[in-house]
């Protein structure tokens, strides 16, 4: 099968100006001992837009976004070749610092688990490690953090109360707070309306849509109305490949190979 390469796509058409990339990968190849899960995926995330990764369990979508913020080195035995060019530079280099990087490039869990501590501090917590001591500042990004990630609303008169104590889908809303309390440019999400019940997922969506005027969103998905009502783009996982990539309307609609359209259709996976 035909692993779709950055090199043949319609994207280096479309005008850089209107167009800007937040990230490329170029031949991205993860492997976990001698097993490889991805096998040399090259696909451009475009900035402000949200792109959906699908594909049937185990086709490697987790692992590739997983390796896009370097959260596989934590993964003994596991091992990432290729390019992640993030502002220029290849973010998957051993001079990086990981953890400035993920300043940049932050990440959202398929299940909320927000710290055992007050939501002022879930929120907090992260910027006051990498040095913001300021009351005013602090209090600032708790208020624009949960106004943009939807849950300012409904607790804001109780800031110091548990995170914990939050449904799902508010814990959920808080994770994302939390996330973008860094001022990311990039937020990956690894299923994040999963393990929520339709009317949370739908609030989470909601947030999603919201949050993309602001940051680029890598998000992958298992449900398809999912992938079909919030992405912009879609990329086709097939046995750690990339085979297909284009406008979320185009796989929904006419795409061109058949193991996508099998798959979108519900055909099989
Ligand atoms: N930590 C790990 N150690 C070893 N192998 C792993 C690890 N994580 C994933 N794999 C393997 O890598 C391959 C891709 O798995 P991955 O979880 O990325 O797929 P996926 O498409 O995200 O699946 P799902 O939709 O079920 O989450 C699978 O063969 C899986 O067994």
């Amino acid at each position: 099968m035909q692993n779709y390469s950055l090199d043949d796509t319609y994207i280096k058409t479309l005008d850089p100006q209107t167009h800007e990339l937040a990230v490329t990968t170029k031949d991205l190849r993860v492997f976990y001992g001698d097993n490889e899960a991805v096998h040399g995926v090259s696909l451009p995330f475009e900035r402000y837009k949200i792109t959906a990764l699908i594909g049937a369990s185990g086709s490697g979508k987790s692992t590739f976004l997983r390796s896009l913020n370097r959260m596989n080195d934590n993964i003994e035995g596991s091992r990432v070749t290729g390019e992640i060019m993030y502002r220029g530079v290849d973010i998957n280099s051993q001079a990086v610092d990981v953890y400035e990087m993920r300043k940049h490039i932050g990440m959202v869990f398929q299940r909320p688990n927000p710290f055992a501590k007050s939501i002022y501090d879930n929120i907090t917590f992260a910027p006051r490690r990498f040095g913001e001591k300021r009351k005013e500042v602090l209090d600032e990004l708790v208020e624009t953090s949960l106004k943009q990630a939807a849950l300012w609303d409904q607790v804001k008169d109780n800031l110091y109360q548990s995170g914990l104590s939050l449904s799902g889908g508010q814990q959920q809303r808080l994770c994302i707070a939390r996330a973008i309390a860094m001022k990311p440019d990039v937020l990956l999400m690894d299923e994040p309306a999963s393990a929520l019940d339709p009317i949370s997922t739908s609030t989470v969506e909601d947030t999603l849509m919201a949050l993309k005027e602001h940051f680029t969103i890598i998000i992958v998905t298992h449900n398809m109305q999912q992938a079909a009502r919030i992405s912009d783009y879609t990329a086709f996982f097939y046995s750690g490949q990339a085979i297909e990539f284009d406008e979320t309307r185009k796989i929904f609609t006419r795409p061109k190979i058949k193991a996508t359209d099998d798959y979108v259709s519900g055909h099989f996976g």
